[in-house]
C-alpha cells in the first residue's frame, strides 16, 4: 500500500452518513437543504465582470517562450491553461465517454464500488467534503494504478475499454506533468539532475499519482449549490481536463473568482501545496472551485502528481538566501496529507517556520 492510501486510513471521513453521494438521477427538482450553500456568506466574492478583464494565462507548451510564460503564470496565478501538449484529442474524447458511461450507471451499481472510509479508491463524495457542513453537487471516482478491480464490478463483461483508456490516459498525463515540471524547474534555474526524487528510476521511489473523475449533474438551483468547494490541491502539480462545460474558477487576490473558460483539448494546470513548499514560496498554490449549472452535465478529470512517498520535500539551496529564508519545515507527502487531513486550508500555516 502506498502513503496516500495509508494516510486516508488514519484520517477517514468521519460523518459516515455523508459518504454516499445523492442519487442525482432519482433526485431532484428542488435542492435539498443538505446541499444548499449560502453564497452571500462567501468570504471571497466573484470578480466584477465589468471592471475585470483578467483571465488565467493560456500557454502553448511548444513555443520557445513557454518556460518564461510558465514561470510568470505560476508566480502570479499558480495556474495556467496548457495547449499544444500532444495528448491526442481522440483519447480525451474517449475519456469523456468512459467517464460519462461510469456516472450514468444506476446508483446501486456505483455503490458496489463505494469508497469506504478506510479506502482511497472507488466511488464517492469529493474527499474535501469532510471540511464543509453542506454537501457538494457532485460525485467522484478515484483511481490509483489500474482500476481493473472496480471496473470489473461495475461492468462484469465490459470493462476492458474503460481500463485501457484510463491506463493510456495515466501514462500520457504522467509524461505531460513531468514535461511541465522540467520547464518549471528550468524556469527557476534548478538543475533537474540535482533533484534526486525527480530522477529516480527505482520502483519504491516512483511518483505518487491519483486520477480523479468528477461528475457534476445538472442542478435545479445552481446559484445555491456548490460543485467543488474552494480548495488548493495537496499535489506538486495537478492537470484538470474539463471538457467543454464551464464551471471551474480560480481565485485571484484583490480581484475575486474568475472563470476558467474551457478551450478544446486544453488542460488547466494548477500549482499544488507541495510545489509551493518545494520552491520556497516562489510559485503559489491556486485556490479553485467548481460551480454547477442548470442545463449541462459537467464532467472533469483531475490528475494529481506528487513526489515519491518517503521523500522529504524541502527547497533546494538555489532557492534559499538571506531574502528568501526557508518558509516551511521539510515534509513527506504522507506527513503533509496528514496535516491537510487535520488542518485543511490551514495546513501550510501549520508547517510554516516561525522566522
Ligand atoms: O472539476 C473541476 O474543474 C475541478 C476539480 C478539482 O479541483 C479537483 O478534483 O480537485
Ligand atoms: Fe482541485
Amino acid at each position: 500500500m502506498n502513503s496516500v492510501s495509508e494516510s486516508f486510513k488514519t484520517k477517514p471521513i468521519t460523518h459516515l452518513k455523508h459518504i454516499v453521494p445523492l442519487d442525482f438521477k432519482a433526485a431532484c427538482n428542488n435542492l435539498p437543504d443538505s446541499h444548499t450553500w449560502n453564497h452571500h456568506d462567501d468570504a471571497q466574492p466573484p470578480a466584477d465582470p465589468l471592471t475585470q478583464q483578467e483571465t488565467v494565462p493560456v500557454i502553448d507548451i511548444a513555443i520557445p517562450q513557454a518556460m518564461t510564460l510558465i514561470r510568470e503564470a505560476c508566480e502570479k496565478w499558480g495556474a495556467f491553461q496548457v495547449t499544444n501538449h500532444g495528448i491526442p484529442i481522440e483519447l480525451l474524447d474517449q475519456i469523456e465517454l468512459q467517464t460519462k458511461r461510469l456516472f450514468a450507471l444506476p446508483s446501486e451499481q456505483k455503490l458496489k464500488v463505494l469508497r469506504s472510509p478506510e479506502d482511497f479508491t472507488g466511488y464517492g463524495l469529493p474527499r474535501i467534503s469532510n471540511f464543509f457542513s453542506k454537501l457538494m453537487w457532485s460525485e467522484g471516482f478515484t483511481i490509483m494504478g489500474s482500476p481493473i478491480d472496480h471496473a470489473r464490478q461495475l461492468w462484469p463483461n465490459d470493462h476492458i475499454d474503460f481500463c485501457n483508456a484510463m491506463g493510456e490516459y495515466q501514462n500520457e498525463l504522467r509524461g505531460l506533468t513531468e514535461r511541465l515540471l522540467r520547464l518549471m524547474f528550468g524556469s527557476l534555474g534548478l538543475q533537474q539532475q540535482n533533484i534526486g526524487w525527480f530522477n529516480s528510476e527505482i520502483e519504491s521511489k516512483s511518483p505518487q499519482a491519483v486520477l480523479q473523475l468528477n461528475s457534476y449533474p445538472v442542478c435545479p438551483e445552481p446559484n445555491q449549490a456548490m460543485g467543488m468547494a474552494p480548495h488548493t490541491d495537496t499535489s506538486l502539480l495537478t492537470l484538470v481536463y474539463q471538457g467543454s462545460v464551464s464551471g471551474l474558477q480560480v481565485f485571484k487576490e484583490n480581484v475575486g473568482w474568475l472563470p476558467v473558460e474551457p478551450i478544446p483539448g486544453a488542460f488547466m494546470v494548477t500549482v499544488g501545496d507541495l510545489m509551493h513548499i518545494f520552491c520556497n514560496g516562489r510559485f503559489k498554490p491556486a485556490l479553485h472551485r467548481a460551480l454547477v449549472n442548470k442545463t449541462s452535465h459537467r464532467i472533469s478529470t483531475a490528475y494529481f502528481y506528487g513526489p515519491p512517498k518517503d521523500v522529504e520535500i524541502s527547497p533546494p539551496s538555489e532557492l534559499i538566501d538571506r531574502d528568501h529564508p526557508v518558509l516551511y519545515r521539510p515534509v513527506t507527502f504522507k506527513e503533509y496529507l496528514d496535516a491537510k487531513g487535520t488542518h485543511f486550508d490551514k495546513a501550510l500555516e501549520f508547517i510554516r517556520h516561525m522566522n
